[in-house]
């Protein structure tokens, strides 16, 4: 006789995406070495998707696959375990609840794309879902914060203002839908480092500055051709110090018809906005032919931060 099929575990499903910078002006480190930003963040649709089922109390485990994932620790180095950890020693159920991962990576790592921040969103939300402690993305914002400078954004999504060390964000008021080509290095560049190198180059600009008017105007309007123009990223330079073959790829890009080239975050994928979807494909078989980089995608934002599925 067929055994009964039992219910297993509780299981939640979350996706959370990967996001580019529109703006990030930088200025000066400060004291505890992190700088402070003025940053424009963008969700876009390229997600990492994270199953995450009840485990035995105690029991806290992850397993990766997908894009880069054997470059990965499965310990307390990775920020989604270290996000489930947080979220039950904060909750004081240290010992009383368990959680396994597993996530599908598909931002590279390394990428300037926050795709570590995106797995710690994520089992944030997973956790909170599955140990019953009613809280949601808003709720999750502090403990967010304290995970990394890019987690509280990758929770709400969308477009959103960023400031602090990045930490502090505020949904940008916007219309439009737009179109990205992504063009994928063959390495990672370490964010640490990129900041380093920045410190280096100097100078930095003076403190307070603000996001460029015209940018938010842009996306007020929903004027891609005006965002375009205005995107820029302070960590631009070191970013290609590091890299030099990036500052060719950004000009393939222009000339190929992107209405706008930005590295995104700390690098090293590059962003270059079109005026359509379709120009938005052309571009990544274009800057696929170019052979100076190792994969492209096309994506399109503002779409929502980590949700359960
Ligand atoms: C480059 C960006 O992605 C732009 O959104 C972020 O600034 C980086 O965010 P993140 O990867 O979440 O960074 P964190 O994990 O908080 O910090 C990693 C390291 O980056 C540097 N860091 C980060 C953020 C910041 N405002 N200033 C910094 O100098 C510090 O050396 C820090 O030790
Ligand atoms: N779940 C994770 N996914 C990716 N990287 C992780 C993860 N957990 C820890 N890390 C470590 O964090 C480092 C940066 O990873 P990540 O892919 O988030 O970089 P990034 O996209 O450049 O981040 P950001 O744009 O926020 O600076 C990696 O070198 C990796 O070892």
């Amino acid at each position: 006789m067929a055994e009964p099929i039992l219910p297993g575990p509780p299981t939640v499903h979350v996706r959370a995406p990967a996001k580019i910078n529109l703006t990030l002006r930088v200025g000066p480190a400060r004291r505890d070495g992190f700088h402070p930003l003025a940053t424009v963040y963008q969700a876009v649709s390229l997600y990492e998707e994270l199953t995450a089922t009840l485990a035995e109390p105690g029991v806290f485990e992850l397993v990766t696959t997908g894009e880069g994932s054997e470059t990965l620790p499965t310990d307390d180095q990775n920020l989604a375990l270290r996000a489930a950890r947080k979220l039950a020693t904060d909750a004081g159920l240290i010992d009383q609840v368990g959680v396994s991962m597993m996530i599908k990576k598909s931002i590279p790592v390394a990428a300037g794309l926050a795709g570590g921040s995106a797995d710690a969103a994520a089992a944030l939300l997973a956790c909170a879902t599955l140990w019953d402690l009613e809280l949601g993305p808003q709720a999750l914002q502090p403990m967010a914060a304290r995970l990394g400078s890019d987690v509280p954004f990758a929770l709400i999504g969308g477009t959103a203002v960023g400031s602090g060390r990045g930490e502090s964000v505020v949904p940008a008021l916007g219309r439009g839908h737009y179109y990205w080509a992504l063009a994928f290095a063959d390495r990672g560049l370490s964010t640490p480092a990129v900041y380093n190198r920045y410190d280096e180059l100097g100078p930095t600009p003076p403190v307070p500055f603000e996001v460029p008017a015209e940018l938010m105007n842009a996306l007020r309007s929903g004027d891609a051709e005006q965002l375009g123009r205005h995107l820029i990223n302070d960590l631009e330079a070191p970013a290609i110090d590091l890299m030099p073959e990036l500052k060719e790829l950004l000009q393939v890009g222009r000339d190929l018809g992107a209405i706008g080239a930005v590295i995104s975050g700390s690098g090293p994928t590059c962003a270059f906005l079109a005026g359509d979807e379709r120009s938005a494909i052309d571009l990544t078989v274009g800057l696929s032919a170019s052979g100076l980089c190792r994969s492209t995608r096309y994506v399109g934002g503002p779409v929502p931060g980590a949700r359960l599925i």
